[in-house]
Formats: structure tokens, sequence, C-alpha cells
């Protein structure tokens, strides 16, 4: 009782150009037609894809789908582990839990000092409306300066260099991420082959940042060795990323040579990577969205300067929570940034899987998350789904309490963050981030798109990026 093979006309190219050509449009038709899920033969394999039925006990059954497929579309493990002396997922889910997302409280001050900053930089008074283009890298460093201070250190997020390479690194791997898989036809496997032929090569595409992190990050590892040999069970440790790994058994060290910056470097940047790629390209939705949508300005506006005139300007992760407004907009926003297809694909590994609708998939089967179809379903979000609708996450219950669904939460009707044990473990720490810049930004300037309308967003294959148009800046004074 396999899922349905949707009829295709030629041979080895299967639904191939279908896909490709407007894999949104397909993908619809394909579920209207042969209802979820549905199987499609692409670049020479047979893969099934879920919608907003199935979607999520995929995601839920971590056990059995296995997501490391998604490194044969795009191998970044490999990349980092040219650097560091060992990769473990777990460990790394963990740390990013417990050091990153579990600790905003401690690190929401120094976050609010570098977005204040940032935003001085790159945007600056604006006295006269300014026109910003290609935001998206704007946003990337004003990102990297709350995550250099909190992934590396303090002292790292003042390095300029650092703050450009974190740009850098996503964007050269984003674009490694966006190589067509034509070789895929041929076997699925030389796709892959042909991305890390490089590193065969001894040539690694990252090596640059590599540099960049030792020349700035190697004195500062040097001197906390120092402090920590000097003071001993006296030296308080500090709040950072750096810290925890300088601290942790796995990484103790007296000495800070090459090989140990090197680890060092593998293991902090993937995080730095998971960390900047993703947050900025939610923030730049967000700007777009807010933007684009001028009823929306008035009643988030004014929940930022009441909360900006209690906290006294300096911001406490309690304040950030009482941005109710902010957060529903926020998931919204989410909701209209999905990528068609989800970036995780799954392996199905046991024998066969039965599906809660009857349909049963083989061992080995490769499965894609039809994100948009969970993003704009009707079942979850009834007849205004198409609709840009923030109050949508506030629920009025009888007892006349006032409940929301926070951005942050993970459930079947919003795929942002996957979901089940894989969920995003930095997702507290990026909503916490983009909230915070968002209240800056909205509160120093009016932001508008110039073209006074919701700006089109850009389709590459299945992901979804923010619009390439300007957005226009102008400050409340
Ligand atoms: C808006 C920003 C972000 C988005 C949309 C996002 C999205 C995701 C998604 C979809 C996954 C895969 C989940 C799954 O397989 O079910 C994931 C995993 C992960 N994310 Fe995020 N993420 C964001 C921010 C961050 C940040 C700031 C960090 C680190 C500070 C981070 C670290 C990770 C890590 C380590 C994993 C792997 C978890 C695992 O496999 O167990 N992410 N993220």
């Amino acid at each position: 009782n396999e899922p349905p093979l949707v009829p295709y006309r030629y041979p080895i190219i299967g639904h191939t150009y279908d896909f490709y050509r407007n894999s949104a449009n397909f993908l619809q038709n394909c579920k209207e037609k042969y209802g979820e899920p549905f199987s499609l033969y692409i670049l020479g394999s047979v893969r099934t894809y879920t919608g907003d039925e199935t979607s999520y006990e995929v995601f839920r059954n971590s056990d059995i789908f296995d997501n490391s497929a998604t490194l044969k579309v795009f191998p970044i493990v490999e990349i980092f582990d040219q650097f560091r002396q060992f990769n473990s997922p777990e460990f790394r889910t963990r740390v990013v839990h417990e050091q990153i997302s579990g600790k905003v409280n401690i690190y929401t001050s120094r976050m609010q000092k570098e977005f204040l900053s940032g935003i001085e930089k790159y945007f600056g008074d604006c006295k006269e409306p300014k026109v910003f283009r290609n935001i998206r890298n704007t946003l990337g460093l004003m990102v990297a300066k709350p995550v250099a201070n909190v992934i590396l250190c303090e002292e790292a997020a003042q390095f300029e260099d650092i703050i450009t390479s974190f740009v850098m690194l996503e964007r050269e791997l984003t674009y490694m991420r966006l190589v067509p898989p034509i070789l895929s036809f041929i076997s699925p496997s030389l796709h892959t082959k042909l991305l890390k032929l490089p590193l065969k090569f001894g040539w690694n595409p990252i090596s640059q940042h590599r540099d960049i992190f030792v020349k700035r990050c190697k004195p500062i590892v040097e001197e906390r060795l120092r402090q920590r040999k000097e003071l001993g069970e006296k030296y308080i440790p500090k709040e950072d990323l750096l810290d925890f790994y300088l601290n942790d058994p796995n990484f103790k060290t007296d000495v800070a040579d090459d090989k140990y910056m090197n680890d060092l470097f593998g293991q902090l940047y993937e995080i730095v990577f998971a960390s900047v790629s993703t947050t900025s390209r939610s923030l730049s939705f967000a700007l777009f969205d807010y933007a684009g949508r001028p009823e929306l300005w008035d009643e988030i506006y004014k929940e930022q300067l009441k909360i900006h005139n209690e906290s006294n300007g300096i911001l406490t992760t309690d304040d950030i929570q009482k941005m109710v407004k902010l957060d529903c907009f926020l998931k919204e926003s989410f909701r209209y940034s999905s990528d068609i297809v989800h970036l995780i694909v799954h392996t199905m590994t046991k024998d066969s899987y039965t599906f809660s609708n009857g349909t049963t998939i083989p061992k080995g089967r490769d499965v894609y998350i039809f994100a948009k179809d969970t993003a704009f379903s009707s079942k979850f979000y009834g007849d205004t789904v198409h609709d840009f609708q923030p109050k949508r996450h506030i629920t009025s219950n009888s007892n006349g309490e006032v409940v929301h669904s926070p951005a942050t939460k993970v459930d079947r009707s919003l795929l942002t963050f996957g979901g089940g044990k894989h969920a995003c473990p930095g997702r507290v720490f990026a909503v916490n981030e983009i909230k915070m810049c968002l209240h800056k930004l909205i509160l120093r300037y009016h932001i508008r798109t110039e073209s006074g309308k919701v700006d089109p967003t850009i389709m590459k294959a299945t992901v979804v990026l923010p619009p390439a148009s300007g957005l226009v800046l102008k400050n409340r004074n």
C-alpha cells in the first residue's frame, strides 16, 4: 500500500523538469490529485512527499526517520570535520540547548548593546529617508555581532573581520546548498561527491575563516588558559561558549596549538553557521513583512514604546516575553516565509513504515516535507489562511483569559523549527534575538518598503528567499 507514484511521461527525467520549473504549483497539484503522501520520480530516484497531515509524523518519529539524508544535498558536516577532532551532533544539540538558549537571560544585556551599536553603524541616523538594498547582508552583520559575543566572546565581537567572516561563511555555504544537483541523474551520490571534491584535494572553502578565527581568538584563548593555570579553582568561568569549551573535559588543554585551535574552530563555527544563516533570513523576512503592511505598524509600535518606557530602555528576558504582539507578528512571518520543501531530508530506516492514514513506505525511502502545505493549510489556519494575520496566534478563552501561542512553540501546524527530538535547540535564543532587534529598529525608525507594497519573495527551486528590493528607513524624531 505504497503512496501513489504520480504518473510521468518521460523515463529517466520523470518529474524532474516539472518539479524544478515550479515546485510550489506542481506539488500542490499532485497533492490535490493524489492525496498525501505521494511519490515522485526526481533526479533518478523515487521520493515521497508528506503534506499537512503526515509531515509531523516524520519529525516525531526521529528514531525511524534519519535526518542525515540532508547531507546528501548539503555535506556541511564534512566541511567542518576537516578541522575538528570529533563530531557529536548530540553533544552539539545539548550545548546549544543548555549553554545558548538556556542562558538567554544572562546574554540579553550584552546582545542588546551589540544590536544598538550595529544599528548605529549599519543604519545610522536616517534623518532623511534612506533606502537600504541588499538588506539581508546588512542584517547578517547585525545578527553576527551578538552571535559572536555569545559564541566566541565579547572581545571577539568587536573585531570587524570576525563579523564579516561570519556573514561570508554563511553566504559561501548557502551557495553550495543551491548548486543544481544535475549529477544526481546518474547517481544521487555523485552530486555529493562533486560538492566534496575540493576537500579531497585539500581545498576547504572555509579555511580563510579559520585563519581569521585563529588570528583573533588564539591570543584570547592563551590568556584564558594562562589565567586558569594561575588561579586554579579560583578562576571564574566567563559566560560564553568559548569558555564553556575550554572548560569541558573533552576539550580541556594546556596549550592552544594549531590542532587545538582547528578543533575549536570546527566545533564553534558549525554553530555559528546554524545560527547566522537562519536568523538573518528570518529577520529579513520579518522586516519586509512589517515594512509592507502599514495597517500593523501602530499597534506593534505602541507595544514596543510601552515596554521601552517601562524597562527604561534596558530589556530583560521578561520584557521580551511581554512583547506579545511582536511575537505573534513574528510567528506569522515564520509561517509566510516557509520554504516550499523543508531543508531537512529524512530517510526511513526501518523495514517499513505505515503512516497514520494507512500508506506504507519501504526501508531506505527518502522523505521530503512539503512544508508550504502545512504553513498554508486551511485545516490549521481556516479560511483566512492566505491573509497575514498575526492575531490568529492569540486565543480568548471562554473564561476571559487571553493566551497566545509563542513563536518558539513547535507543533504540527508550523514546521519552521522542525519537530520531535531534533527540533531546533537554538530557537529560544533566535526568537529573542529577532524580537530584540525588531524592537530596537521599530522604536528608532519608520520602516517601509520602497515600493510601498508587500514585495514578492524570491524562489530558488524549493527555497524561498526574502525580496531583493529596498527598505526605506527614516528616524522617528
Ligand atoms: C530563526 C532561526 C532558526 C531557524 C528557523 C532554525 C531552524 C532549524 C531547523 C528546521 C532545524 C532542524 C530541526 C529538525 O530536524 O527537526 C534546526 C536544527 C538545529 N538548529 Fe536551528 N534554527 C534557527 C536558529 C538556530 C540558532 C540560533 C542555533 C544556535 C545557536 C541553532 C542551532 C541548531 C542546531 C544545533 C540544530 C541541530 C539539532 C539536532 O539535529 O538535534 N539554530 N534548526
